[in-house]
C-alpha cells in the first residue's frame, strides 16, 4: 500500500531535491493557514462579496498589485537562489537541471506575472480617477481579465509542486521546448499558464484603449489628458498588436507538442528560427509595454514634486507614440547572430538605435522639469531621481548591444544580463514603486512611513549597483548567461561574490518594504490622509477624498486645462464641494458585482490543467464550464443599479469629514 502511494507521489510531485520538498511543504502549510484563518474569522462571505466578485476598478487594481507583490517575492527567491549558486566557483548548491528551471521561472514570473499585473494594477487604480471617469469602459471584462491573469499565474506556479517546472528559458526556444527533448509537463504548464493570462492581458489592452478614448471627463481633450493615461494608451496600443502574436506562436508550439506538427522542427520542413522571430515580435514590444507606463508615472511625479508644469508635454506624447510604433520594428536585434546577413542586421541595428532619440528626449524633459523647480524629496520623487542614472546606463548599454558586429561578442553574455536588469529594474520596477508610493494615500487613505521608505530606497539602489555593475565586466570577461557554475581559473569569483551581496541587499530592501506596508496598516489612523491631496498634486485624482468613494466622482468634473486640479487650486478650490456642485448630484449608474469572471477563470484553470496532463475529462469539464458560464451571463439582464442621491450626499459628507467609509 505504502509503496503504491510513494510511487504515485514520486510520479506526480516534483521530487529529488530537499530544497523543493521544503518549498512544497511551505506552500501547502501557507494554504492551509489561509483557509483556516478565513474560516475561523468567518471571512469567506466578505471575501466573496467585497473582493472576489467585485467589478470596481480600484479593488481589481489592488488585487493585481497584491498578486504582483507575491510574485515579486517568488521571482526574488528564484533570483537569490541563482545568485547563491554563482557566489563561488564550482559550487554544488543547485543541480544544473534545477538551475535551468529556476532561471526560466524567474524570467517568466518577473516579466509576465510580476511586471504585467503590477502595471495593470496601476492602470486600474489610477486611469479612471485621472480622466474623471467612474469606472473603466467594460467593468465585467476587467474583472474577467484579472481572474484570467490570476488563473494563468497559478497554473504556471503549480508546475513547481506538481509535475516539474519548465526549463527552456523564459521564451522557450525550440527545439529544446519541443516534445522530443522536453517531454515533461513543465513546458505545457508554460504554454497554458501564459496563454490563459495572455488573453486577459489582451482584453485589458482593449478595455483601457476604449476607456481612455471614450470616457474622459467633459472638456478633457486628448491633449489635455495627464501623462499617465497617455503612457497607458501607448502601452495598450502595443499590447493589442503584439499579444495576438504571442497567442498564435504558443498555439503553434502547442500543435507541435500535442499533434506532432512540425512548425518549429527542422525535420518535417519546419524551422526553429521561425519561432524565434515570432516570439520576439511579441517579446520586444513587451519590454516597452512594461516600461512606457513607468515613463508616464515619472512624468506625473516629476511635475508634482518640482511644483512645475511638465516640460515638453507634446514632445512627451509624441515620443511615447513613436516608441510604441518603433518597438515593432526592432525585434531581430535579439538574434543578430542568426546569420541573416549584413543588410538585415543593419536595418534592425538602425531602427534600434532610433529608439534612443525619443527616449533621450523624455529623459531631458524630466531633467528640464526639475531644473529650477522647488523640488522636495519624498519617496515617490526619490524613486524617480534614482531611476534616471540607472535607466540611462541600461539604455546606453542597450545601444552598445544594438551595434550588430559588436553584439556577436556581447550576445548571451552577462553584459546582456546586466543591460536588461538595468532597464527593467531601474525603469520598470523603480517606476512602479514610485507610482505605488505616490498613489498609496489615494488608494488606502493613509500615508506610508517616509523614513522606512527611504531605507528601502537606499537598500534597493546600493544593492542594485552592487549586483549588476560587476556583471558588465563579467560579460566582457567571457562569462555567458545561463551557466550553472564556473572554474576557479576564470578569475570571475570576486565579481560574482560582489554581485551576490548586491542581490542580498535587494532582498533586504524588499523585506523593508513589506515591513513598511505592515507598519502603515498598523498606524493607519495616525497617518490618515484627511486632505485627499497629500502631495499638493496637479491632476483630478487629488480633487476627491482619500480613499476614493466607490463611484469616484459625485459630479463629473468639467476640465479646461492640463493640470486641472492645480489650476483650480490657484483659483481657490480646496477639495470641498461647492454648493453649485452639490446641487448637480444625480443618481449614479453603476455595474453590479458578478461571480461569473472568477468562475470562468477557474474553469480555464481546470481545462488548462487537463491540457497539461492530457486528461480529457478535465478538458471537457473546464471548457463546458466556460461555455455554460458565458451562456448564463448572456441571459443576465440584471447587471446594473443606481446609487440614490441621498446615499451619495451622505458618503460625500462622511468622506470629507475624513472618516474612512467602507
Ligand atoms: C524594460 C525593458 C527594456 C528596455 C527599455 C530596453 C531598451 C533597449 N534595449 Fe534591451 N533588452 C531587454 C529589455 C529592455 N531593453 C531584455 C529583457 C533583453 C534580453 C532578453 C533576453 O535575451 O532574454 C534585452 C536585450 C537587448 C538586445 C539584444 C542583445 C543580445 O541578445 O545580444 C539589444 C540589442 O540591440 C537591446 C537594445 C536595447 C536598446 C537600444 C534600448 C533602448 O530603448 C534604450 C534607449 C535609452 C537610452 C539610450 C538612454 C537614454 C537616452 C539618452 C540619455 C540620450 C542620449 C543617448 C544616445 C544618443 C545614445 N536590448
Ligand atoms: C531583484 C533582483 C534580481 C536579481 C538578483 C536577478 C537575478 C537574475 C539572475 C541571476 C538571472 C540568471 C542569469 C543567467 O543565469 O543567465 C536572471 C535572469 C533573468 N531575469 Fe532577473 N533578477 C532580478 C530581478 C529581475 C526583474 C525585476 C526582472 C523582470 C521584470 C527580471 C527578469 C529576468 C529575465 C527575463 C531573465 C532571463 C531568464 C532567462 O535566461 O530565460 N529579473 N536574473
Ligand atoms: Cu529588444
Amino acid at each position: 500500500m505504502w509503496d503504491k502511494v510513494r510511487s504515485f507521489a514520486s510520479d506526480f510531485f516534483v521530487t529529488g531535491d530537499p530544497l523543493i520538498y521544503g518549498a512544497d511543504a511551505a506552500i501547502v502549510l501557507t494554504l492551509i493557514a489561509i483557509v483556516a484563518g478565513l474560516t475561523y474569522f468567518r471571512k469567506w462571505k466578505w471575501l466573496w462579496r467585497e473582493w472576489l466578485t467585485t467589478v470596481d476598478h480600484k479593488k481589481i487594481g489592488i488585487m493585481y498589485i497584491l498578486s504582483a507583490f507575491l510574485m515579486l517575492f517568488r521571482g526574488g527567491v528564484d533570483a537569490l537562489l541563482m545568485r547563491a549558486q554563482l557566489t563561488v566557483p564550482e559550487f554544488d548548491f543547485l543541480k544544473p537541471d534545477h538551475y535551468n528551471e529556476i532561471f526560466t521561472t524567474h524570467g517568466v514570473i518577473m516579466i509576465l506575472f510580476m511586471a504585467m499585473p503590477f502595471m495593470f494594477g496601476l492602470f486600474n487604480v489610477m486611469v479612471p480617477l485621472q480622466i474623471g471617469a467612474r469606472d473603466v469602459a467594460y467593468p465585467f471584462l476587467n474583472a474577467l481579465s484579472f481572474w484570467l491573469f490570476f488563473s494563468g499565474a497559478m497554473l504556471f506556479n503549480l508546475s513547481f509542486v506538481i509535475g516539474g517546472s519548465p526549463d527552456a528559458g523564459w521564451l522557450a526556444y525550440p527545439p529544446y521546448s519541443e516534445l522530443m527533448y522536453n517531454s515533461g509537463p513543465g513546458q505545457d504548464f508554460y504554454i497554458w499558464g501564459i496563454q490563459i493570462s495572455g488573453i486577459g492581458s489582451l482584453m485589458t489592452g482593449i478595455n483601457f484603449i476604449v476607456t481612455i478614448l471614450k470616457m474622459r471627463a467633459p472638456g478633457m481633450k486628448l491633449m489635455k489628458m495627464p501623462m499617465f493615461p497617455w503612457s497607458v494608451l501607448s502601452s495598450c496600443i502595443a499590447i493589442i498588436f503584439s499579444f495576438p502574436i504571442l497567442t498564435a506562436t504558443l498555439a503553434l508550439l502547442f500543435l507541435d507538442r500535442y499533434a506532432g506538427a512540425h512548425f518549429f522542427t527542422l525535420d518535417g520542413g519546419g524551422n526553429p528560427m521561425m519561432y524565434i522571430n515570432l516570439i520576439w515580435m511579441w517579446g520586444h514590444p513587451e519590454v516597452y509595454i512594461i516600461v512606457l507606463p513607468a515613463f508616464g508615472i515619472f512624468s506625473e511625479i516629476v511635475s508634482t514634486f518640482a511644483k512645475k508644469k511638465l516640460f515638453g508635454y507634446k514632445s512627451m506624447v509624441y515620443a511615447m507614440m513613436i516608441i510604441s510604433i518603433l518597438s515593432f520594428l526592432v525585434w531581430a536585434h535579439h538574434f543578430f547572430t542568426m546569420g541573416s546577413g549584413a543588410d538585415v542586421n543593419a536595418f534592425f541595428a538602425l531602427t534600434t538605435m532610433l529608439i534612443a532619440i525619443p527616449t533621450g528626449a523624455k529623459v531631458f524633459n524630466w531633467l528640464f522639469t526639475m531644473f529650477r523647480g522647488r523640488i522636495t524629496f519624498e519617496t515617490p520623487m526619490l524613486w524617480t531621481i534614482g531611476f534616471i542614472p540607472c535607466f540611462v546606463t541600461g539604455g546606453l548599454t542597450g545601444v552598445l548591444l544594438s551595434v550588430a558586429p559588436a553584439d556577436f561578442q556581447f550576445h548571451n553574455s552577462y553584459f546582456l544580463v546586466a543591460h536588461f536588469h538595468h532597464v527593467i529594474i531601474g525603469g520598470v520596477v523603480f517606476g512602479y514603486f514610485a507610482g505605488l508610493y505616490y498613489w498609496w494615500p489615494k488608494l488606502f487613505g493613509f500615508k506610508l512611513n517616509e523614513r522606512i521608505g527611504k531605507w528601502a530606497f537606499w537598500f534597493w539602489n546600493i544593492g542594485f549597483y552592487c549586483c549588476f555593475m560587476p556583471q558588465y565586466v563579467l560579460g566582457l570577461m567571457g562569462m555567458t548567461r545561463r551557466v550553472v557554475t564556473y572554474g576557479w581559473d576564470k578569475g570571475w569569483w570576486e565579481m560574482n561574490l560582489v554581485s551576490t551581496i548586491g542581490a542580498v541587499l535587494m532582498g533586504v530592501a524588499f523585506l523593508i518594504q513589506v515591513w513598511q506596508i505592515a507598519h502603515g496598516f498598523k498606524h493607519r489612523e495616525v497617518n490618515s490622509d484627511l486632505t485627499g491631496d497629500p502631495w499638493d498634486g496637479r491632476t483630478l485624482e487629488w480633487s476627491i477624498p482619500s480613499p476614493a468613494p466607490h463611484y469616484n466622482f459625485a459630479v463629473l468634473p468639467e476640465v479646461s486645462s492640463q493640470d486641472e486640479w492645480w489650476e483650480r487650486k490657484q483659483r481657490g478650490a480646496r477639495g470641498e464641494q461647492s454648493g453649485a456642485e452639490a446641487a448637480k448630484i444625480m443618481p449614479i449608474h453603476m455595474p453590479k458585482n458578478s461571480g461569473i469572471p472568477i468562475i470562468i477563470s477557474a474553469c480555464w484553470f481546470v481545462a488548462g490543467f487537463g491540457f497539461v496532463f492530457h486528461w480529457i475529462g478535465f478538458i471537457v469539464a473546464g471548457l463546458a464550464g466556460i461555455a455554460i458560464s458565458m451562456l448564463v451571463h448572456s441571459f443576465n439582464y440584471d447587471t446594473d443599479y443606481y446609487i440614490p442621491v441621498d446615499e451619495i450626499e451622505h458618503t460625500e459628507a462622511e468622506a470629507r469629514k475624513g472618516r474612512v467609509i467602507a
